[in-house]
């Protein structure tokens, strides 16, 4: 298939808020994303995440702009089996157990041959006689992941799935996903979490106040804006009980290299120091959001 996963240009949504004032959610986004591409939608709260999302899905319609899914329409990509989703709200039957909800979803799709293959790729099959309602946040969380994945779609789009898990759970989550997603499958995410787009995402687009302030490489967009991080181990001679001698650092101030410095390390700043640059900018100065693809 030759079109672009996704192909979304001047895409705008704008809601009334309950004071009567227009929240403009999604302001002239434009999006391409290829198929293979795993993609990380960042931004804080309120940023227009969710409203993107949305409308990839067909959930919602755009005031202005296009979105092509596929070369169709999201509704028609949906319909065909192309994309599916893993969204933050959305109920799955606590009486029922792991397995069943997978075969009766499965049975809807027409796809009962692939409820061993997804109950798999979500690390599910151990759990699979357990009743939904004593399934943990993330238990609940993958096995909705595994129903997304029952049409054997080619894009999968997740928003914020892992709000509320604790670390290990998180882990698991992604684990899972990556495992997944090495197989070529196009994946579109939306997250809070800075280090699950710069541990999973080759690609992020950072969203604020509806806005594409960027979008690049994962490893670009932090290094064009969090700078750089250097550390170093001082010789063994100059660490007391009370830390550094302040002598010594002093020097070090002065002239690194003479001495003794060994174990110099530059890594790359934080995809932290990044974002903050980012969201902490004036929302719409121009040079700011023109995206860099
Ligand atoms: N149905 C709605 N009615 C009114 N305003 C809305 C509606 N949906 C979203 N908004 C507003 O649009 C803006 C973008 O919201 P959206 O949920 O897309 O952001 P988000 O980046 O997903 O945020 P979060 O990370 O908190 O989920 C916010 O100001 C939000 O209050």
């Amino acid at each position: 298939m030759n079109s672009p996963a996704i192909h979304a240009i001047g895409l705008r949504k704008q809601f009334r808020a309950t004071d009567g004032a227009q929240v403009v959610a999604v302001d002239d986004v434009d999006l391409t994303i290829q198929p293979g591409e795993i993609v990380a939608f960042l931004g804080p709260n309120g940023a227009g995440k969710t409203t993107t999302v949305d409308m990839l899905l067909g959930l919602t319609d755009p005031d202005a702009g296009t979105i092509e899914v596929y070369g169709m329409t999201p509704a028609e990509a949906v319909r065909n089996g192309l994309v599916s989703a893993v969204m933050q709200t959305g109920g799955l039957l606590n009486d029922f157990t792991v397995e069943e909800t997978v075969r009766a979803v499965a049975a809807l799709h027409g796809r009962t041959d692939r409820v061993e293959v997804v109950l798999d790729r979500a690390r599910l099959s151990d759990l699979a006689g357990r009743r939904v309602e004593a399934c943990s946040g993330g238990e609940q969380q993958r096995l909705k992941f595994a129903l997304a994945l029952l049409p054997d779609p080619d894009l999968v789009i997740l928003d914020e799935p892992t709000t509320g898990m604790d670390v290990g759970a998180r882990q698991e989550f992604w684990q899972a996903m990556r495992a997944d997603a090495a197989l070529g499958r196009t994946i579109v995410f939306a997250t809070h979490y800075l280090a699950e787009a710069d541990e999973f995402a080759e690609r992020t687009v950072l969203m604020n106040h509806g806005r594409i302030v960027h979008d690049a490489a994962t490893t670009d967009v932090r290094a064009a804006y969090g700078g750089r991080t250097l550390t170093f181990r001082p010789p063994a001679d100059v660490v007391g009980a009370d830390g550094i001698d302040p002598a010594w650092l002093a020097q070090v101030r002065h002239a690194l290299e003479p001495l003794g410095v060994t174990d110099l390390e530059v890594s790359a700043a934080s995809l932290e120091a990044a974002f903050l640059a980012l969201t902490t900018e004036t929302p719409h100065s121009p040079e700011m959001i023109g995206a860099t693809r």
